[in-house]
């Protein structure tokens, strides 16, 4: 039989069958994926092949094969070990939500996610949340942050979760995929999702605390069907995206609007840091990339951001 994963606890899986019915599975003898050291080799979002066979008085899914992942995120393990955890695999899309304050996101922590989501080659759709309190002077600023990122091709959508407003947009572009939300504690994930699905809560907050308290606990994301046809992966305790190593001269590819201006660069390894007829410095003198775009690469360039390669836990 053939199904997705919707919960894992890390030795039992619920998979959802092609037929609707769920079912308790295990996997049996040694689960290995290429390239990957993982602690846990299936998670949730995995399409698996599996069977029934009866243990005892009962009948449980042995699975036998993960078919390929079209994509996965991942953390490192707690124990510092240099495995890894994969949160969950195979999303459509993410939505990243965002406020001007209360609190404030930080554009190094949006091209933080966004270049993340590149490397990992999922669509984001940007949020710009609580548009019922911002007064005249923040509302301009919001609108220039949303054509800046629109102009470098993300799509956004302003919206109030509070109100209702621009949410049935959400709703829209979430039928028939599997998405995620992330965003800073605070910025109305499940505010927005309860307004989409009445009655659904997110698991974000208790986990957050949780980890304030400083208990690690492994988290373990889990899938849900909405009642007009989308998927959601919740990933407690998850702010950000996840961990990805980058070598510093792929982090330019993930940023499109330099990756686009590549080609020009006099020299073809340009970090566009202090080189010379380098076509991203000219670009910002034009004022055709953004200052706060560029400090963002910047900083991921020269390490003075370390936490894209941490624990998404201390994402803030
Ligand atoms: N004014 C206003 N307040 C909002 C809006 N969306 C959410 N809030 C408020 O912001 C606070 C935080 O919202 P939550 O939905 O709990 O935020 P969250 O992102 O799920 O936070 P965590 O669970 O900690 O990750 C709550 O008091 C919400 O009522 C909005 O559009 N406008
Ligand atoms: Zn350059």
């Amino acid at each position: 039989m053939l199904g997705i994963v919707y919960k894992s606890t890390g030795s039992w899986y619920i998979v959802k069958s092609e037929d609707g019915a769920f079912y308790d599975c295990r996997i049996k003898g040694k689960f290995r994926i290429k390239g990957i050291k993982s602690t846990n080799p299936i998670a949730v979002g995995d399409t698996v092949i599996f069977k029934l066979e009866k243990i005892g008085d009962e009948e449980v899914g042995i699975i036998s094969e993960i078919k390929d992942r079209k994509n996965y995120i991942i953390r490192k393990s707690v124990n510092l070990s240099k495995q890894t955890h994969i949160i969950a695999a195979n999303l459509d899309q993410a939505f990243l939500m965002v406020t001007l304050n209360n609190p404030v996101t930080y554009t190094s922590f949006i091209d933080r996610f966004l270049v993340t989501a590149e490397a990992y080659e999922i669509p984001v759709i940007l949020l710009f949340n609580k548009m019922d309190v911002y007064n005249e002077n923040e509302k301009n600023e919001f609108a220039n942050l949303v054509k800046l990122y629109r102009n470098i091709g993300y799509a956004c959508i302003e919206l109030s979760a509070k109100t209702g407003e621009n949410v049935s947009n959400v709703k829209e572009l979430m039928k028939g995929k599997t998405s995620m939300f992330a965003g800073n504690s605070g910025v109305g994930k499940s505010t927005l999702v309860n307004a989409i699905e009445k009655g659904f809560h997110l698991k974000t907050a208790e986990i957050s605390e949780q980890h304030l308290q400083g208990q690690h606990t492994t988290t373990f994301a889990e899938m849900y069907d909405l009642s007009f046809g989308a998927k959601i992966i919740d990933t407690p305790g998850i702010r950000g995206f996840g961990i990805v190593d980058m070598e510093n001269d792929e982090i330019g590819d993930y940023f499109p609007e330099l990756f686009a201006l590549k080609g020009d660069c006099k020299f073809n390894n340009c970090l566009h840091l202090d080189e010379p007829k380098c076509a991203v410095k000219q670009a910002l003198k034009d004022e055709n990339i953004a200052w706060s775009r560029y400090r963002s690469y910047v900083q991921m360039v020269l390490g003075e951001d370390e936490s894209y390669r941490l624990d998404i836990y201390k994402d803030n």
